[in-house]
């Protein structure tokens, strides 16, 4: 199978019909009343929560055996029924309009499929095998609800309010990602977990309002030397020393794999064989060539 491509949909307001209506129909209902989605459950039979949320309105019950009719205006279908002819039958009638159709017991034929999520609202984790175990992705969403703190969300739509007051209150690059980490690490999550929201907003802006005060730090040279071709045997420091260079100067034997674990948006230089001859003053040459280019430097280098 090719590989998936992953997104994130606004279903917001949008129709998307689901023919089936039993407990697989209702965890995909769930999620998608979660989103917004002006769902539509085709099925003779539905579980007594499907029921009761057509009954309060929360979703439209279409109360008879599927006829393709019901894929008129949906943006997305799924396909949940205990008939697998039937499923692949709505897919078929999916594709003849080019709606995308998850079909619940057969990953291959599905357009799409559902990933476990980790919801920390704005902040969402997607996990997928891509059908491969769905069961197993379900159990790393397990273990990844409990690695992440719960106030990420409330950070994340902290960070989000005031996305641009940290624009203008750190213009250059290197200042933002500074205050970025501080935002991160520091005492606003803190506060977020203490239940505190006022505090950490104010915490924050009282921050933002010292910004320009702030002298940039002079540059820093890493030395990632000698770097594992494995990138599994990074150890953690090298590891963060990559995420936090704004310029990675490498040798040509370290490999993509190794560079792609680097922020995404780090500037690359290949470094000559012959400027490695010399390393007394590879430091300055280095850091002379990439003053103006931010502040942090790792230079990666791969035994031959
Ligand atoms: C992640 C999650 C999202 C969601 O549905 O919300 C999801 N399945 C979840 C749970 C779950 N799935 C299964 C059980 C019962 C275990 C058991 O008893 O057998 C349970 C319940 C449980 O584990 O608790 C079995 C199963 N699943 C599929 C088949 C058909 C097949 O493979 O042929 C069969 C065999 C049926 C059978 O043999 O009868 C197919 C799909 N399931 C997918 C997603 C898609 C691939 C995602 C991926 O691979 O990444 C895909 C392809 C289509 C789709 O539905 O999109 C959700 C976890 C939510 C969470 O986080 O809690
Ligand atoms: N994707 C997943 O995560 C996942 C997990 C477990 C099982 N499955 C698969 O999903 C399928 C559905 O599982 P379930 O537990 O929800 O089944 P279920 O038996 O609880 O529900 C089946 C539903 O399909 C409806 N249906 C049957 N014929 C119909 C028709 N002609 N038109 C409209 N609706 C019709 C029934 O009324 C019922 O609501 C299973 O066959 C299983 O293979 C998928």
């Amino acid at each position: 199978m090719t590989a998936l491509y992953p997104l994130f949909a606004d279903l917001d307001g949008r129709p998307v019909l689901i023919v089936g209506g039993g407990a697989v129909a209702e965890r995909k209902t769930r999620a998608l009343l979660h989103c917004g989605a002006a769902v539509r459950v085709g099925a003779p039979r539905l579980t007594r929560t499907l029921r009761a949320w057509a009954a309060e309105g929360r979703l439209a019950h279409l109360a008879e055996p599927y006829h393709e009719g019901w894929l008129e205006s949906a943006w997305l279908v799924i396909a949940a029924t205990d008939d697998r002819a039937l499923n692949a039958r709505v897919k078929a009638a999916a594709d003849a309009r080019r709606i995308l159709a998850n079909v619940v017991d057969d990953p291959a034929l599905s357009s799409f499929q559902v990933p476990a999520i980790v919801d920390r609202a704005p902040l969402t984790i997607a996990i997928s095998s891509g059908g491969a175990a769905p069961v197993l992705a379900r159990r790393l969403r397990e273990r990844l609800e409990a690695l992440f703190d719960p106030a990420l969300g409330a950070l994340a739509r902290l960070a989000g309010d005031h996305r641009a007051a940290i624009r203008t209150a750190c213009p250059d690059h290197g200042a933002r990602r500074r205050f970025y980490d501080w935002l991160h690490d520091g005492p606003v999550l803190a506060q977020l977990r203490a239940g505190e929201p006022a505090a950490a907003e104010r915490t924050l802006r009282a921050r933002l309002d010292g910004a320009g005060e702030e002298s940039p730090p002079a540059h820093r040279l890493d030395w990632i030397d000698p770097c594992p071709a494995d990138p599994g045997q990074l150890t953690l420091h090298q590891l963060r020393l990559l995420n936090e260079a704004d310029v990675l100067v490498h040798d040509a034997g370290v490999g993509e794999a190794v560079l792609s674990l680097a922020r995404r948006d780090a500037d690359r230089h290949l470094l000559d064989a012959g400027e490695r001859k010399d390393p007394g003053t590879l430091r300055d040459k280095i850091l002379a060539r990439c003053a103006g280019r931010g502040n942090t430097v790792a230079l990666i280098s791969q035994p031959a």
